[in-house]
């Protein structure tokens, strides 16, 4: 399928998956099963505001092309229902059972434009967040909900025409890695983030994505998020429009298919899953989505369960490890290693599944270190970005020139 493209009968056939057009009059049992567990539930949920945005990108296909019949419209929306009326949980507490501890933003609060640093704000334990990577999640549902108003899935969808095409993101990876015997090189555009502040002042993205490129990297990753890491959806389009043949990851903190179609409409190859944020249902329905697009999902775990998790879903090509605990900032590489061991490397290694290890990353060893323990790219972002010449940080960072 095109990649720039989505067809009404593409859509439909993941809504199918996820929500059978039998639902509305299966028996309740049966529906439980056909229906994914956190599938349209709960407040504010991604599979909730998943099966909603498919009604609504329905309808406006319909209005679109009148006379073309919109026969799952109805079901979906019967599902929403059907299971809303049938399961009276909410989206956090399937995560919940799932071991997800970030929970989505209540719709009391908290206020808006709250200020003032995390620490300090009022502990209140239903509208506050619990952990900066809740905070982000919960921002991130507000910025989401605004953006959505300001741009529309049809005129999304009408971006995608134009969109650039897509780079085979895993392809560029795999040859890097045969290419160099050294893990694949993911390098990252990222100016600030919330555990490090601003990594460096004199931030050209495409200046130093091009470092990135002449110095061998194999992709990019590319910081979207505004609040918390200083990037931007315009970064992403710039570096992908300056002609920077390097496959590039959307770094985003992915609640909800809208930023999918805005990631590729912007010419991302790849986009970012985090395991610790999205139920099992979500990842399957976004990857669904992702591939429909052409999008290659790296989907992020930080522990055993995580992984547990993922390697239970099928069609899985990419897993990163990420070293740094996202609740508590700690980054420690050996949990790559951890990750790795037993019986899930080994299912990993006979999936042909690409690990990449992620987060705190500085030198030629600790390269060596989550090579040896099985990966096959690293995503590397302070240690070279902070480099005068990023080019040169990269052989540094490898201990020898991996641009040849
Ligand atoms: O980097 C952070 O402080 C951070 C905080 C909260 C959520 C995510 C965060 N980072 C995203 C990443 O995973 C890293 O940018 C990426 O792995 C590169 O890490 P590094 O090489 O240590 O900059």
């Amino acid at each position: 399928m095109e990649a720039t493209s989505m067809s009404a009968s593409s859509r439909f056939s993941i809504s199918r998956g996820i929500c059978s057009s039998s639902a509305a009059t299966a028996p309740a049992k049966r529906r439980l099963d056909v229906t994914p567990a956190s599938g349209v539930i709960g407040r504010r949920g991604l599979s909730q505001r998943v099966l909603r945005f498919a009604v609504r990108a329905q309808r406006s296909e319909a209005k679109d092309s009148p006379g073309i019949p919109s026969p799952m419209s109805d079901s979906i929306a019967n599902c929403i229902e059907v299971r809303e009326w049938e399961m009276g949980k909410t989206i956090d507490e399937i995560a919940a059972s799932q071991g997800i501890t970030i929970r989505r933003r209540p719709p009391t609060g908290p206020p808006q434009h709250y200020v003032g640093p995390f620490e300090f704000r009022l502990q209140n334990e239903g509208n506050t967040p619990r952990n900066i990577l809740e905070e982000i999640i919960w921002n991130k549902d507000v910025e989401v909900s605004q953006m959505k108003e300001r741009r529309s899935l049809v005129m999304l969808k009408k971006a995608l025409e134009n969109a650039p095409p897509v780079r085979d993101f895993v392809g560029a990876l795999r040859a890097s890695y045969e290419r160099t015997d050294m893990p694949a090189l993911i390098a990252e555009v990222k100016k600030a983030s919330p555990s490090r502040g601003v990594l460096r002042e004199d931030f050209d993205p495409v200046q130093i994505a091009s470092a990135y490129e002449e110095g061998g990297a194999a992709c990019l990753s590319v910081l979207t998020d505004k609040k918390y890491f200083q990037g931007s959806f315009e970064n992403l389009e710039a570096i992908r429009n300056a002609g920077i043949k390097c496959p590039l990851l959307c770094k985003e903190f992915i609640i909800d298919p809208w930023q999918l179609y805005c990631a590729r409409s912007k010419g991302a190859d790849a986009v970012l899953l985090i395991a610790a944020v999205l139920p099992d249902v979500d990842i399957k329905y976004l990857t669904k989505i992702c591939k429909i697009l052409g999008l290659v999902a790296l989907v992020e775990v930080h522990n055993e369960r995580e992984m547990d998790r993922v390697l239970g879903i099928d069609g899985i090509q990419l897993i990163g490890i990420n070293n740094r605990n996202l609740e508590t900032f700690e980054v420690d590489i050996s949990n790559t290693k951890k990750l790795l061991g037993g019986a899930r490397g080994e299912a990993i290694r006979e999936r042909g599944i690409i690990v990449v290890g992620e987060s705190g990353l500085f030198t030629p060893s600790d390269i060596a270190y989550v090579q040896e323990a099985g990966v096959k790219a690293v995503l590397v972002g302070e240690s070279l970005v902070k480099q005068s010449d990023p080019s040169k940080g990269i052989a540094g960072l490898f201990g020898k020139d991996i641009s040849k």
